[in-house]
């Protein structure tokens, strides 16, 4: 069966359609999953009328129909949960015995340990934790991914190829999850961060700021395109911007001299440290 005909075929359930799910689905539409094969959930009826609208599937939501998470993974071949990891284990509990049996239910949610998750699902449920990130919704996310012990070969090929259509996917052990959030999951923000800072301060250098914010973006995009092509490493990359004497220089010197490395270490220690805590916090 070639990729494109398991796509075809691939029944997917969609619990809670905010920012992360929404940008998996974005992706996994874009990658050729028929819009036909899938059922989302909401919470309240007035978004889920926007959603369908905004995304092209059918979504209904608890608000219309309290079994609506119930209703959409009775004939799900996979349920991707993305909602709060405060609110999962209560989500899935309230469905566990409407799962198909070979279903294979995909958590996103930071830090909620498989143990906990799978405790409130039947024995056997198959069960992959995920750590995705939004740039999925533009085909450029990562998604780590840590099939749990009932996934067969075949469920984690098909929950690979749902996600590589529009992003990286690494698989890893589930105790390497708080890595992958550091790393991937959490790591736009820490860029959208970076370009927010240049282009504010490029404002107090005399800039519109609507100039500023798009040579920012552009700037970004066009680092991440050379980083991606992977025939030079980063370091190599940002040697060839340092003009010996030059502006680049200066500026490298000055991040390194208020300790940058260290910065990105401690923010990224603390992304872990939180997911882990959240594992738990969140329990059954
Ligand atoms: N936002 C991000 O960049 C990333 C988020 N995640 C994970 O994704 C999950 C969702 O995060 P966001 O999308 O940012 O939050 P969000 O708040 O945008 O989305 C959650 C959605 O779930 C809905 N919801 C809550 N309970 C529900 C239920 N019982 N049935 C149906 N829908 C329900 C909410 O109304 C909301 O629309 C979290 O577990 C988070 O850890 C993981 C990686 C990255
Ligand atoms: O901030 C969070 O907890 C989620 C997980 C990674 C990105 N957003």
């Amino acid at each position: 069966m070639s990729s494109t005909d398991t796509l075809a075929t691939t029944r997917l359930a969609v619990l809670g359609l905010g920012n992360m799910n929404g940008a998996i689905l974005t992706g996994m539409l874009a990658a050729g999953l028929p819009a036909d094969n899938v059922v989302a959930t909401t919470r309240s009826a007035d978004s889920a009328a926007a959603k369908a609208d905004k995304y092209g599937v059918r979504v209904i939501s608890n608000e219309q129909d309290p079994q609506a998470n119930r209703t959409a993974v009775a004939e799900a071949d996979v349920v991707l949960v993305g909602v709060k990891p405060k609110d999962i284990v209560a989500a899935l509990r309230e469905l566990s015995d409407a799962l198909p049996a070979d279903a294979v239910v995909v958590s996103v949610a930071a830090g909620v340990t498989a143990k906990t998750l799978g405790s409130v699902l039947r024995a056997g449920q198959p069960l992959v934790r995920t750590m995705p990130n939004t740039p999925l919704t533009v085909g450029s996310g990562v998604v780590g991914m840590a099939p749990g012990e009932h996934v067969s070969t075949e469920q984690a090929d098909l929950i690979e190829q749902l996600f590589s259509g529009s992003g990286l996917v690494v698989r890893v052990e589930e105790s390497l999850l708080p890595a992958v959030v550091a790393t991937a999951g959490s790591a736009p923000a820490y860029l959208f961060l970076f370009a927010e800072a240049i282009a504010k301060h490029a404002e107090q250098l005399g800039l519109p700021r609507a100039d500023a914010e798009r040579m920012a973006a552009a700037t970004v995009k066009g680092a991440g395109l050379m980083l991606e092509q992977g025939d030079q490493t980063a370091e190599q990359l940002r040697t060839n911007v340092m003009s010996p004497g030059g502006t680049t220089a200066k500026a490298i010197e000055s991040f390194q001299a208020d300790g940058l490395e260290d910065i990105v270490a401690r923010a990224m220690d603390a992304a872990a440290a939180r997911d882990r805590e959240m594992g738990e916090e969140f329990t059954a």
